[in-house]
């Protein structure tokens, strides 16, 4: 009797979709926490071009928060960068993305990162019923937002940690340090390229 064919193993990867403008350390420990503590095969980071709100956030060139992203995932091997929305350019809806991503690696399992700023906005995403049934939404806590929603949402445990971009950006902008706060590499590069200075 022929041996019985093993099933094709799927491939479990999370997206971890922002503007990193600029990429610090709550995005790289959420990154590694979710990898981890889902056991995923591969985690991307995926900067969007634009941002894709309907109160719009301002944002930098794609190419310095794309290097930035690659200054901080150096030595990481299990953390990568997904150009998908880059290449796009304009603005890039999450279910269009992770449509063409699910149609591409249709062996693929993807799990959706959201910060919990964003459950609460949840409701007003672009086709979110259908974007549900493509991807696993996965909720990181954030201080100040809630930790529950109507939505099958699996929440991972990160240490809750009250840093974003905007206070990076507005301390840079006030000349005081950043250390600790983001990668040094990434540091440097802001200092060198001289970003965020006039930031307000
Ligand atoms: N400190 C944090 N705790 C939990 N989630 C976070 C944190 N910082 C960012 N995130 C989440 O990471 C994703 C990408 O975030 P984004 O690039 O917009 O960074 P940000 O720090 O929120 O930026 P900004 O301050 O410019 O709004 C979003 O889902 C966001 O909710
Ligand atoms: O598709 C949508 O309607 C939608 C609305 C708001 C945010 N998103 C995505 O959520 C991720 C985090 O957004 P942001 O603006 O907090 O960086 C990023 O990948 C955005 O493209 C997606």
């Amino acid at each position: 009797m022929a041996p019985l064919e093993e099933p094709t193993k799927r491939r479990q990867v999370g997206i971890l979709g922002g503007n990193f403008n600029p990429v610090h350390n709550a995005h790289l420990i959420i990154a590694d926490q979710v990898y981890h503590q889902l056991g995923l095969d591969k985690l991307y980071l995926m900067p969007a071009y634009e941002p894709p709100h309907i109160d719009e956030k301002k944002t930098i060139s794609a190419d310095f928060r794309l290097e930035m992203l690659a200054l901080a995932l150096t030595d990481a091997e299990h953390l990568e960068i997904e150009t998908v929305e880059i290449e796009r350019t304009g603005k890039s809806f999450t279910y269009d993305t992770m449509k063409e991503l699910t149609e591409k690696n249709p062996n693929t399992d993807y799990y959706f990162i959201i910060g919990g700023d964003m459950v609460d906005y949840l409701p007003k995403w672009h086709r979110l019923e259908e974007l549900m049934a493509l991807v696993q939404l996965v909720g990181v806590r954030r201080p100040n937002y809630p930790v529950e929603s109507a939505y099958p949402i699996i929440w991972v445990d990160v240490p809750l940690m009250d840093l974003s971009s905007s206070y990076i950006r507005k301390k840079v902008a006030e000349g005081c340090s950043i250390n600790y706060l983001l990668p040094k590499s990434v540091i440097n590069y802001i200092h060198e390229k001289g970003l965020y200075v006039d930031e307000n």
